[in-house]
């Protein structure tokens, strides 16, 4: 394995880290640790850095600041840092170190610097090493950070230069002994039994499995199944209710054919479907899998059997057998021929040779953190001999998982935090998004059996709630003008949101003098009350259709475009929300509004998940996860879905009233247009709530922890929205000021640390009945009181968010984007040669020096107190009438209790707003409805 730097444009999760000479890999953790614990490779590849050990007292390593300005220069062009390691380091310093002064070290004297004999760390004396992050955002985030051919303070005033890199594996071939016993491999919990079975057995084995083919065609012939060749990897299935012993036959993957039984393996989730078992084991199986769940280092019952036929050249992906889908041990029979399996941890490669009627035990650290790999060789050298490869048939057997893994190994593990990316086959077979009618596309799309028949979703989707019938004007090129431009429809809309405002919550909308953008909203505003409800309809629709279209332009359609290459970057569960789910009632429903990849979904076991995006493509990536289910906590029960996704609108949920017991909507509120269109979607998480029922929201905030690598990147754009500028700051009644100032007050104490900040919000400000503290975080920081006292003052006068478009590069030449990058750079180079004016500026952008498409994101980039007056202001309209399906926010007529002032004058909200906290870049609410 080894590094290169990665081709321009191209974002991975290492990051190649020049002028690192002097520092100690712990220093260099240390270093880019905000960004994610990076794990240090040093270029000359021997086993990856450890953490740094205490420093000896009487030895300390230098500080970063002493080594200032040694290295590094820039690290443009081609650093030929493909690492055999004297010559790497000898290029690094050539390149790199001019000036330096100090002399090129050598592979040895790198590698006798790693460990100092009183077990202190010498500082590096190699000139680049290598970064491996979580994942890409991370590594991006962190190279963002580097400051770009400046002293870096963080680095005591060096000069860091970091560019993407790129990990390839056994380019060079690097002769690694081959183990012939498991005994002194320093693999733990990897065990290899020989001669495990006779030769008689063997062959025995071999025919069964042959025969097992015309089996299986019987079987399904007998069931009267009508297809069930499982050739071409689309069958099996089964359903259960097949003869005994009934298998997948032979499904043809890539390279090798496979069968299965008990369970089918489905390489797209990397799980089983443990509601459609296909039966018990055949004999053969039952009898061999009966053996080896007897021996004491297995002691389980194993149900779940995978025959992998490899013929000669033919090998096995490194890969770990997916934690969430069987539990135990992993062991495997080899027969036939013999080949040599790799263990990977890390930088550790560990070659072990498997025999014929060998049975190799992966258990323990083994199995859950060590990868395993079967090169694709005609042959391999043990001990100086070369072993030709004849036809290799393994016999895998597992137990099917029917509850979340639990191991000491969450970095590896799909049911915890560091949940593994799709693999590289998901991606490919994702479906692309069809350009078809959106309101087919929904219908098609819609998986599962919930919710999706009937209703108002099936047409909303092109729509993004545009005008009832009107559909979002398709053929109308997005607007992107600013409420300035748009003073006519603003000033119906000003008085539609007016009249929402008004009726509701009795706001402070005539404030709305501090819009920075000048939106004339604040006429509107000042209408408030019923008024508003008679303003010009027409104008309404047109306003809210053009909001609409903008959003199916600059976050719908680029959702779909994106959405293998999104999702792939998408799997971190986010503690706060996770500890939000936890707080959920035992057994409750949860509506996942704007679910993306359904990351959330296996969270809680016992919760049922609807979810639900308006991004086919993504949730095409989410309805692959229910095939992988976390969370059955009977497996053998065919247990009801644990979760489903469709396509839906968040503005019109498709769900009865008061279904739920809890909502997620995170990172999508920041994607509407207008304050209306926020203020509607939280309405629909209130109506989809039960009396009782909560809900986190999650958006971007202006205040970005690292503005310089976000802010500074994206494009500011005027406020799309006619009332945008009246934002929910402006509407904030005493109590939000109040509230929001509380949490303004707290998290404005951490907001720009990495670690969440929280705020509960009835601690601080006594704004309505004692709820349950969900919030898990540190303690109030001291003098938060006075400083929420001093900015409830300034409430009124808090400033509302800011629009922006985000680019998201989708590189062409990655292999699991390629499809989607190729059509989405065929469709930006159609749109930019035929089509003029802002259609073509809406389309994607080719970055050929990038090496991507470049597409462009609406946001609304939000305010603390904005959220929290947001969120109120829902509270006090109330929930969203079952027929809020007109695009015109006509909330006038909806509000459930008409006529409510703020909250001086009796206000009776339908809920509270339980708390606001910063976390990582983002505000987060958590609400309660009561009524
Ligand atoms: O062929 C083998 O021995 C291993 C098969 C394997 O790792 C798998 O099916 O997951
Ligand atoms: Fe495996």
């Amino acid at each position: 394995m080894y590094f290169i730097k990665a081709p321009p444009g191209l974002v991975t999760r290492y990051l190649w880290v020049g002028g690192v000479h002097g520092l100690t890999t712990g220093q260099l953790a240390d270093l880019f640790a905000p960004w994610g614990q990076p794990t240090v490779v040093l270029p000359d590849h021997t086993p990856a850095a450890t953490p740094t050990p205490p420093a000896a007292a009487d030895q300390p390593p230098p500080s970063l600041g002493t080594a200032g300005g040694t290295a590094a220069t820039a690290a443009s062009g081609e650093a030929a840092s493909e690492v055999s390691a004297a010559a790497a380091l000898a290029a690094a310093a050539g390149e790199e170190a001019s000036g330096s002064g100090a002399p090129a070290p050598t592979a040895a004297a790198a590698d006798a610097a790693r460990h100092n004999g009183d077990g202190s760390e010498p500082p590096l004396r190699c000139f680049h090493a290598f970064l491996e992050f979580p994942g890409e955002e991370h590594a991006a985030a962190a190279a963002a950070a580097v400051p770009k051919g400046g002293p870096w303070a963080a680095a005591g005033g060096r000069k860091i230069v970091a560019t993407f890199a790129d990990l390839r594996r056994d380019k060079r071939p690097v002769p690694r002994p081959v183990a012939t016993s498991t005994q002194g491999m320093g693999v733990p919990g990897l065990e290899l039994l020989t001669e495990f079975v006779s030769p008689q057995q063997e062959a025995a084995l071999l025919a069964a499995v042959a025969a097992a083919e015309a089996e299986a065609a019987e079987a399904a012939a007998g069931a009267g199944a009508a297809s069930c060749s499982g050739r071409g990897g689309g069958g099996g299935g089964g359903g259960g209710g097949g003869a005994v012993g009934q298998g997948t036959g032979w499904e043809v993957l890539a390279k090798r054919r496979v069968q299965h039984y008990g369970y089918r393996f489905d390489y797209l989730t990397r799980n089983v479907d443990l509601a459609k078992p296909l039966g018990p084991l055949p004999a053969w199986a039952a009898q061999l899998a009966a053996r080896i769940g007897e021996l004491p280092q297995v002691s389980m019952r194993m149900d779940q059997l995978t025959v992998n036929e490899y013929e000669p050249g033919v090998g096995l992906s490194p890969h770990i057998d997916t934690h969430s889908a069987f539990t135990g041990p992993i062991i495997s029979l080899s027969l036939g021929s013999a080949a040599v399996m790799e263990l990977r941890r890390g930088e550790a490669a560990r070659p072990l040779l498997l025999p014929p009627r060998s049975l190799l035990i992966m258990g323990g650290e083994s199995r859950y953190a060590w990868q395993h790999y079967i090169p694709h060789r005609l042959s391999d050298v043990v001990e100086g001999e070369s072993l030709v490869r004849g036809r290799r048939l393994s016999l895998t057997f597992r137990q099917a998982r029917g509850f979340a893994c639990d191991c000491a190994y969450p970095e590896f593990c799909d049911s915890q935090e560091g949940v593994l990316p799709p693999t590289r086959i998901s991606l490919l077979r994702q479906p692309q998004p069809q350009p078809q009618p959106q309101s087919q596309q929904s219908e098609e799309e819609g998986v599962g059996g919930v919710a999706v028949a009937g209703g108002p979703t099936a047409a909303s989707v092109a729509n993004g709630g545009g005008g009832s019938g009107g559909g979002a004007q398709a053929g109308a090129a997005p607007s992107i003008s600013t409420s300035r431009e748009a003073s006519g429809a603003a000033a119906n809309g000003g008085a539609a949101q007016g009249a929402a405002a008004g009726a509701g919550a009795g706001t402070s909308r005539g404030g709305s003098g501090e819009d920075q953008q000048g939106s004339p909203a604040g006429a509107g505003g000042g209408a408030g009350g019923a008024g508003g409800a008679n303003g010009d309809e027409e104008g309404e629709e047109e306003e809210e259709s053009r909001l609409a279209a903008l959003e199916a332009e600059y976050v719908h359609k680029v959702y779909d475009a994106i959405a293998p290459h999104f999702s792939s970057t998408r799997f971190a569960i986010w503690p706060r929300v996770r500890a939000f789910i936890e707080s959920l009632p035992p057994g409750g429903l949860v509506a996942d509004v704007g679910c993306g990849n359904g990351k959330y979904f296996g969270v809680r076991p016992d919760l049922a998940v609807l979810g639900s995006d308006i991004s086919a493509g993504l949730v095409a990536v989410a309805a692959a996860r229910l095939h992988a289910p976390h969370c059955p906590a009977t497996p053998h029960l065919s247990p009801p879905r644990a979760a489903d996704a469709l396509v839906a609108d968040a503005l019109r949920l498709p769900y009865r009233a008061a279904c739920a017991d809890g909502a997620l909507c995170i990172a999508v509120l920041h994607h509407l247009s207008s304050p209306a269109r926020r203020v509607r979607l939280l309405r629909q998480l209130l109506r989809v709530l039960r009396p009782g029922g909560r809900a986190i929201v999650t958006v971007w905030a202006t205040e970005q922890e690292d503005p310089k690598k976000t802010l500074a990147k994206w494009t500011r754009i005027p406020t799309v929205a006619a009332d945008g500028g009246a934002a929910a700051t402006a509407s904030a009644t005493a109590a939000t000021a109040a509230t929001a100032a509380a949490a303004a007050g707290a998290a404005a104490t951490d907001r720009m640390s990495a670690s969440s900040s929280c705020t509960s919000l009835n601690d601080r400000a006594a704004t309505g009945p004692a709820t349950p503290r969900v919030d898990t975080g540190p303690a109030e920081p001291a003098g938060a009181a006075v400083a929420a006292d001093a900015a409830a003052s300034d409430a009124a006068t808090a400033e509302a968010g800011a629009d922006y478009f985000v680019p998201w590069h989708l590189p062409f030449h990655r292999t699991e984007t390629a499809r989607a990058a190729k059509a989405a750079k065929e469709a930006a180079v159609a749109a930019g040669s035929s089509a003029g004016g802002e259609a073509a500026a809406a389309a994607p952008k080719v970055d050929e020096s990038k090496g991507a498409v470049v597409f462009q994101r609406y946001y609304h980039l939000f305010t603390q107190q904005e959220l929290a007056a947001l969120v109120e202001e829902a509270l006090a309209a109330g929930p969203a009438d079952a027929d809020d399906t007109a695009g015109g926010d006509d909330a006038g007529g909806q509000v459930h209790a008409p006529g409510l002032a703020g909250a001086g004058s009796g206000a009776r909200p339908c809920g509270v707003l339980e708390e606001v906290f910063y976390d990582r870049s983002n505000w987060c609410a958590v609400f309660r409805r009561d009524a």
